[in-house]
């Protein structure tokens, strides 16, 4: 199963019971996408945490933003993991750097925390991220991994964790990661999980991004493969945007019109980024079919590939051991990405299956009249899907896409299609007795070579 997108709102120690009143209202009229899309998850103070709860939409739940390290008793000031079950709140955020840098939390003290909460049945965002100085001296994998490691070492079943990449130099700075320093980290965690948990839990584990996240920036950074969703302070906690005047320049006499455009609260838009992974379910495809003139055409996807910028991949292993890798900075002639396996891909992303009919259907044919444009390859067509069921659409309706289709006889063609997307040789799977078969993440989010005008995604059979 794929992993669903997930956004919290964090309000840290902020609000009076007017402005959470004022919040809520404000959620409980949003229009997001629906929960099988996103689940979306606010963490108020303590003392609101139960009039939040009941005046929540049914669709959205609650986080504590912290709880105790163990059974409750004699320990003043502190809140229990059981209460929190006892008083129907699901989710706790533990581990939040704000508690590491202010109250001394230590790895192992978090770790014991996450541990004893899932064991009560709670829901955990554990946090985990680095200071500017541990990014600058290039350890933020070293510090990343061995915060999780401290959990791995505690939890067995990560089923109810979602981890929270929030670096600390973006937290409340206005510095939000890059999309490609957050999808970095995210993929050298899931890397991470994969060699110390299992390849079931880096395959659907949750891994959010959290620092700085608003409005402007989400869509971006949502669109990268290992970013999963987000933890959200400041940006939760706006009630409305500014509304855009609409003031018309000509007043009537004795008559002024004044048009107010009032735009959602800014959580609103981060929420509604789950879209873009949706949008994504047509850029990453699996294809697997034949076509019927008796040439014969399978692909597959790998894994995408993401710049590397200043993380350091020797860190901590689960089992106390360094992670070989380089201590300085890698690049990817160093240390190549591990392509996913089709089985990994399968279960952590948003995957669509396209038979060669729906392609068919999807172009009217591969009717001559929408050839987007035609290359040594073959030509490439002009379709529409439902950016919902992503089956056949009208034209002019759903989402445009393209689809290549490879001239029969056209293996130079292919070459210089390869050729033209910098496809790595190596990456070509030869193990085929029949021929090689080509392993190509076949839907491009900006391919070079496609035409101007169209902005779509993607689509390409292969052959084998
Ligand atoms: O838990 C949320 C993070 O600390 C992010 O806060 P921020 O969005 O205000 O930077």
């Amino acid at each position: 199963m794929g992993r669903k997108f997930f956004v919290g709102g964090n309000w840290k120690c902020t609000g009076t019971s007017e402005e959470v009143k004022k919040i809520v209202s404000n959620l409980n009229d949003a229009q997001v996408p629906s929960f099988d899309v996103v689940e979306v998850v606010v963490s108020p103070p303590y003392v609101f945490l139960p009039v939040v709860k009941n005046s929540l939409r049914p669709d959205f739940h609650v986080a504590a933003q912290n709880c105790w390290v163990k059974k409750g008793g004699a320990f003043t000031g502190e809140v229990s993991a059981e209460m929190l079950v006892n008083v129907g709140i699901p989710w706790v955020i533990l581990g939040h750097s704000e508690r590491r840098s202010l109250l001394n939390e230590s790895n192992e003290f978090v770790g014991d925390k996450v541990a004893y909460a899932l064991s009560q049945g709670l829901k955990v965002i554990a946090c985990v991220g680095e200071t500017l100085e541990q990014r600058e001296a290039g350890s933020t994998m070293e510090v990343v991994a061995a915060q999780t490691k401290a959990i791995a070492a505690r939890v067995s079943n990560w089923a109810d964790v979602v981890l929270a990449y929030e670096p600390v130099w973006a937290i409340g700075t206005g510095k939000v990661a890059s999309p490609a320093q957050a999808q970095e980290v995210h993929s050298e965690l899931r890397k991470w999980l994969h060699a110390n948990t299992s390849p079931e839990v880096a395959a659907t584990t949750r891994i959010i991004y959290g620092g700085s996240v608003n409005g402007a920036n989400c869509k971006e950074l949502a669109a990268k493969p290992d970013v999963d969703g987000f933890l959200v302070g400041g940006a939760s906690l706006k009630v409305e945007k500014l509304p855009i005047d609409l003031s018309l320049p000509v007043d009537f006499p004795g008559f002024s019109l004044r048009l107010c455009h009032h735009h959602q609260p800014e959580f609103i838009d981060i929420i509604k980024a789950a879209e873009v992974k949706k949008i994504l379910v047509t850029k990453f495809m699996v294809f697997d079919f034949c076509v019927s003139m008796g040439s014969c055409f399978s692909a597959r996807i790998k894994a995408e590939s993401p710049p590397r910028n200043g993380v350091n991949t020797k860190y901590a292993g689960n089992n106390g051991n360094e992670k070989s890798g380089s201590s300085s900075r890698v690049s990817s002639s160093t240390v190549p990405s591990t392509p996913r396996t089709q089985g990994e891909i399968l279960q952590s992303s948003n995957l669509k299956s396209f038979s060669f009919s729906e392609l068919k259907a999807a172009t009217r044919n591969f009717r001559p009249d929408s050839v987007l444009g035609e290359g040594g390859f073959g030509c490439v067509f002009k379709g529409w899907i439902d950016e919902h069921s992503l089956t056949a659409a009208k034209p002019g309706t759903g989402t445009v896409i393209a689809v290549k289709k490879l001239h029969q006889e056209s293996s130079q063609g292919h070459q210089e299609w390869l050729g033209s997307r910098g496809e790595n040789p190596q990456r070509v799977d030869r193990s085929s007795s029949n021929g090689p078969k080509y392993h190509r993440k076949n839907v491009k989010e900006a391919p070079n070579g496609k035409p101007a005008s169209y902005a779509g995604p993607y689509i390409s059979p292969l052959r084998t």
